[in-house]
């Protein structure tokens, strides 16, 4: 992949590594905190750059994806940044169309029906010539953020990415989707193992780009059971696992993975070995009986109710330290369990950043 070249050299040195070194289970001085949807419509300054204009429009503007990624951490001390794009530009790449609706979310006009569906896809995709904007947006926020902390890449599961190609949507059930993997298992395997393949190649140019770790956000993972999890799911997360950090050693760069399979504690062993640094968690799972299932094999990223910001400060902080003493302060990211909504109010997710910070300092401090 070929990025420009000018751009990618000389990037700001890194101030603060507590999120990489919390990732690689190394000792830090504070458990790091960032949230899924960071950069979101909590913020007044989100709507007014968003206002009016198409999202995927601003999904290929570099500059807004820049300002609109830097926007949190000029309120909040978080210690990562998340490029601010979206998981269904790999789909569009792949030659589909999709559109943001207001009120309604994202939106497929011709979704694939059928298996004779996947002849309309691109069967070679060029990464760099379909997905460039994203990696000039993230070479441009890696310069801009000034090594204040280091920025995240993110891609879509491949079932998470087929689940949306097929149902044309969001869906209660997802049951066109699951169809597909009881009817016609030859063809979701198909699907699944292209869209694995340019997945591969987008993380590799996103690296490339200036991206200092890469989630992978499988979110409706919790829609399969554990025997299609293990069929549909779990072996193309490993394979992206597996050929991004191959790839990456042949040049001698370690960049942590997480993984992020919202909903499917039944997988938590099987994720803890699938080859990522880090296993993200979503609410419904306890730190303790998460921190037993998965053995110190992995650090750990979550996963406080987001809808807890919805209570006073004070309470915040309690199911803060709660969740700190469960999880421990080694190999810990905090984060949400999911991704903030609307209607949140910013000082609280000042709180939720400042109490990680402070338990966690009195917590190291005292070991
Ligand atoms: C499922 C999914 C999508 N997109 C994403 C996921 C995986 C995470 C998850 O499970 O929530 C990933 C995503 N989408 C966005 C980010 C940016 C980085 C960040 O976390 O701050 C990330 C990491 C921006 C966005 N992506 C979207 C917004 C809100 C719409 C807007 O800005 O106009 C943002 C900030 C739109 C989006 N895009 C998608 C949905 C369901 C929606 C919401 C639609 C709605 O609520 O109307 C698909």
């Amino acid at each position: 992949v070929h990025i420009n070249e000018h751009l990618f050299k000389y990037f700001p040195t890194l101030q603060n590594d507590t999120f990489l070194r919390a990732a690689r289970g190394e000792e830090t001085e504070h458990v790091p905190v960032w949230c899924m949807r960071q950069a979101g419509r909590y913020l007044p300054e989100f709507r007014e750059s968003r206002a009016g204009k198409d999202f995927f429009d601003t999904c290929r503007s570099p500059e807004s994806c820049c300002e609109l990624t830097l926007q949190p951490l000029r309120r909040f001390p978080f210690d990562a940044a998340i490029i601010f794009s979206d998981i269904l530009v790999v789909p569009q790449a792949m030659g589909m169309d999709v559109l943001m609706v207001a009120g309604k979310g994202p939106t497929f006009p011709d979704p694939l029906k059928e298996p004779e569906d996947l002849q309309r896809l691109r069967t070679a995709v060029d990464v760099e010539k379909e997905l460039g904007y994203v990696f000039k947006a993230i070479t441009l926020t890696r310069h801009k953020i000034e090594g204040k902390v280091p920025l995240i890449g993110f891609t879509g599961a491949p079932w998470t990415l087929m689940a949306y190609m097929i149902e044309g949507g969001g869906s209660n059930t997802y049951s066109k989707a699951k169809r597909w993997l009881y009817r016609h298992p030859e063809a979701s395997h198909m699907l699944l193992r292209m869209l694995t393949d340019v997945i591969v190649e987008y993380l590799l140019g996103q690296v490339a780009a200036g991206a200092q770790a890469l989630q992978v956000f499988d979110s409706h993972a919790g829609i399969l059971g554990p025997v299609q999890f293990k069929d549909f799911s779990l072996p193309y997360l490993r394979d992206i696992a597996r050929r991004v950090k191959d790839k990456l050693k042949e040049t001698g760069q370690d960049v942590p993975m997480i993984v992020f399979a919202k909903d499917a504690h039944y997988a938590l062993e099987d994720l803890s070995q699938s080859h990522y640094e880090v296993v993200g968690l979503d609410w419904t799972i306890d730190p303790r009986s998460a921190r037993e299932r998965t053995g110190g094999k992995v650090s750990l990223q979550g996963n406080m109710d987001p809808c807890a910001l919805y209570s006073p400060k004070d309470r915040i902080s309690e199911i803060v330290q709660k969740m700190v003493e469960g999880f421990g302060t080694r190999g810990y990211i905090a984060n949400l369990g999911h991704g903030l909504y609307p209607d949140m109010d910013p000082e609280n997710v000042g709180a939720f950043v400042e109490a990680v910070h402070q338990h966690s300092k009195l917590m190291i401090k005292q070991i």
